[in-house]
């Protein structure tokens, strides 16, 4: 839905954060506080047309996050367009901060925690892989929080839809640390997000960032070049996946997803299921109880928390209601302002319409006195021209008679 721009208010001097490629910063839509993306005018200077291509990016990225409405991905409210630059601006909703900034802060990250983070982005991954789309994309930095509540998937500029897969694929798509192998290539499917979501479950266990090492292995000489081998990933990313403890109930889903060969990486439905059973397993409930240094002496302060985190998750549900609720009002008096126009214009056609004199029509009765009005007339007429014949043949036997008296013209003649 595209907003009038005097509906909204930028606050460009309040940035959330700044990519590649744009700026975030806080809006304000009526009374709701909402996040609003900005393209970097910079990159269009002087109308390079090589930037065309970001534009239709950017307006892809509008266009797909608009088909999207799930609990775990971030809600896209609408666009507008910028009056000074000519720049569209994405309007979304605004979340707390990104996951990269979250792992790297001092804030406990308990097991439970790591569950349901996971949980969210699976879902969220398995919910766009059955609408027909890969995101492309998925890294700490496009994991959006809402305080530790929930986590969201956002920033879908990389995205693509399943079946553009014939036309030609970007090379390399997405942060080098969390790409799949097949990603070199022009061949890859939706399951280089699983792989991706392989990377996030180690950077989320290890809170380090998951840099891999060497992608291929120099193996020495053959026909007189450098023959190079691809190292497997579970190699490349042995060094962090080592800091993790071996009975980590998450260790083996990552491996999964890990795997060199895409067939044989895990659905994004199989992956939720996995990750959902972990919440029904005793380390989970285990993680949920406050540990014994924090029982002693700040028992009920943690229990306190627990019961905000509770009110907290109630509170945003609420939120994410009534964000839901403002948006379709939005879409609604939009459509109503549209309606509104388009029986205006309509009634200013029939209006002139009505100032062009209309012909009066004849009725049916008039029409057949006319006609009659008509042929007595024409008979009269007919009438007047045989009387006069008659006198004149009249005159001419009297003529006739005067002169031989032997011709009679009887009056049977007449
Ligand atoms: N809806 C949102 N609410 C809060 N913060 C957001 C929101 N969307 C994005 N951000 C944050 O704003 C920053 C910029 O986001 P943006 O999507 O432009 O770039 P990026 O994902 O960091 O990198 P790239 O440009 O390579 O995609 C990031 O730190 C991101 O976490």
């Amino acid at each position: 839905m595209e907003f009038g721009y005097k509906n909204i208010h930028l606050m460009k001097d309040k940035v959330v954060g700044t990519g590649a490629y744009g700026t975030v910063f806080h809006a304000r839509i009526d009374n709701l506080v909402c996040a609003a993306k900005s393209l970097h005018p910079v990159l269009f200077r002087d109308n390079d047309p090589s930037t065309a291509g970001l534009h239709k990016k950017f307006l892809s990225e509008c266009q797909i996050m608009s088909r999207l409405r799930h609990p775990n991905i971030v809600q896209y409210l609408g666009r507008t367009t910028d009056p000074q630059t000519q720049l569209p601006i994405l309007l979304m909703e605004l979340m707390d901060c990104n996951l990269t900034k979250f792992l790297e802060g001092e804030e406990p990250f308990p097991y439970h925690l790591q569950v349901n983070f996971s949980h969210d982005v699976a879902k969220a991954i398995a919910f766009i892989h059955s609408n027909q789309i890969m995101h492309r994309d998925v890294n700490s930095n496009n994991v959006l929080l809402l305080g530790r509540v929930q986590a969201k998937l956002g920033d879908f500029g990389m995205s693509s839809l399943l079946q553009d897969r014939k036309s030609r694929l970007t090379q390399c798509p997405g942060a080098l640390a969390y790409m799949a192998p097949e990603a070199q290539s022009y061949m890859y499917s939706e399951m280089l997000d699983i792989f991706s979501m392989g990377v996030l479950l180690v950077h989320m266990m290890t809170r380090m960032y998951p840099n891999p090492t060497d992608a291929h292995r120099d193996v020495g000489f053959e026909k007189g070049r450098r023959l190079l081998v691809a190292v497997p990933e579970l190699d490349r990313r042995r060094e962090h996946i080592s800091m993790i403890n071996s009975s980590h109930p998450l260790l083996p889903i990552a491996n999964n997803c890990l795997e060199d060969k895409a067939a044989q990486r895990p659905s994004a439905n199989h992956l939720c299921q996995q990750i959902e059973t972990l919440k029904t397993a005793p380390t989970y409930q285990e993680s949920l109880k406050p540990r014994a240094q924090e029982r002693r002496g700040e028992e009920k302060s943690s229990q306190r928390s627990e019961q905000e985190i509770e009110a907290l998750r109630v509170k945003v549900e609420n939120q994410q209601l009534e964000h839901q609720k403002l948006a379709e009002q939005l879409e609604l008096k939009d459509r109503q302002l549209q309606e509104a126009q388009y029986r205006f214009t309509q009634q200013q056609a029939v209006q002139q319409e009505r100032k062009r004199p209309i012909p009066r029509p004849i009725p049916q009765s008039e029409t057949a006195v006319k006609k009659l009005q008509k042929e007595l007339s024409a008979s009269q007429e007919a009438n007047s021209r045989l009387e006069e014949t008659v006198a004149q043949l009249e005159s001419r036997a009297l003529h006739l008679r005067d002169q031989d008296g032997a011709t009679e013209i009887g009056p049977d003649w007449k």
